[in-house]
């Protein structure tokens, strides 16, 4: 961390994960593409984006492509089939081999899903920084979400992100797509809570409809307002527009770096609550903002790459 944002602490390391792509594992010309993206994350999808008839194929393919591409800042997450299906043991081993940061595990509905993983990679110390991410993308996952999210605190931690899965999730309850996602909102906020309650990063669901930016726009815009961390995407036409919403605003910087430095200010030494401009900022509101600045550091750190 480089600037004003060191002096003050915050409760989960924080990472960009504005653009969350997935990529099937199975189209080469896709994955030959992710390296020239401006995405935080990429997710390789062994799952509902592969046919049964193609995983080994595509595990074959996602093999080659780990251990050639640099992905450089991208964080890279592998999902994978779910352990009740014929393809669960050859994914990990897969998992094992390219020991991506993260394994995405389908449909999670139980904390004991997320437990039999962590103690899977338990057993490898190769894989001891390897993270689990959930999609919750189920009547029974949201239900269970916090039961899911707390599951973190005894699975070595290992779980830090929950992803929602909208296909999923409206094929189980019949709620059709619809703008605003009206009937779907409360269980959207139920996994957001969740996640929160448990310091987990969320990131919303992905927008089908690729070629309507405006209506990613606008949706983009509600899963910020949420509280949502960033945007799982499907196409590389979304990524700037999810990297926008998602990312501090310059009014939102200017807003950060006065409450951080007013707070750092020697006259303000011992005081929770200030004036600023006819508001009251607290203590809260400058470790929030120092936790937004963290975040700028990384994308200026990013940009100013050579
Ligand atoms: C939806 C797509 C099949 C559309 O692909 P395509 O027909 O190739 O679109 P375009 O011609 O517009 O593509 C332009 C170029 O961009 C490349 N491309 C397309 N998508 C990606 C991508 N995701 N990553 C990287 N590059 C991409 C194309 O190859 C074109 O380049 P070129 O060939 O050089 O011309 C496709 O976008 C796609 O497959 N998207 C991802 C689908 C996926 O991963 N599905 C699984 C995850 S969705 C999910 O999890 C739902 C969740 O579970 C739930 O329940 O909600
Ligand atoms: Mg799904």
């Amino acid at each position: 961390m480089t600037s004003e944002a060191s002096s003050f602490r915050f409760h989960h390391p924080s990472r960009l994960r504005r653009s969350v792509l997935t990529v099937p594992a199975i189209n080469d010309r896709a994955l030959d593409k992710v390296t020239g993206l401006d995405c935080d994350a990429v997710i390789f999808d062994l799952e509902d984006s592969v046919a049964e008839d193609r995983k080994a194929d595509a595990r074959h393919k996602l093999l080659e492509f780990l251990q050639n591409a640099d992905l450089d800042h991208r964080e890279r997450i592998i999902r994978i089939n779910a352990s009740d299906t014929p393809h669960f043991r050859e994914d990990m081993r897969l998992v094992l081999q390219c020991l991506p940061d993260a394994v995405l595990l389908p449909k999670v509905e139980e904390p004991v899903t997320v437990q039999d993983v962590a103690d899977l990679l338990g057993e490898q110390d190769a894989a001891e920084g390897l993270r689990i991410w959930a999609m919750i993308e189920t009547p029974r996952g949201v239900l269970n979400a916090a039961a899911i999210a707390s599951s973190g605190r005894t699975s070595d931690s290992r779980l830090d992100a929950f992803v929602v899965g909208l296909n999923d999730l409206r094929k189980a309850t019949g709620i059709p797509a619809a703008p605003g996602r009206t009937y779907l909102v409360p269980y959207l906020m139920q996994v957001v809570l969740a996640a929160r309650a448990y310091g987990l990063d969320v990131i919303d669901s992905v927008s089908n409809d690729f070629r309507d930016l405006e209506a990613f726009s606008d949706e983009s815009a509600q899963g910020r307002a949420m509280g949502f961390d960033g945007k799982m995407l499907i196409h590389p036409a979304q990524v700037e527009p999810a990297n926008h919403h998602f990312g501090p605003s310059e009014p939102a910087i200017a807003e950060a770096r006065l409450v951080v430095e007013t707070f750092s200010d020697l006259a303000h030494a011992g005081l929770n609550v200030i004036n600023i401009d006819g508001r009251m900022i607290e203590r809260l509101h400058a470790e929030e903002a120092a936790r937004l600045l963290a975040k700028v550091d990384m994308i200026t750190a990013r940009k100013d790459k050579p």
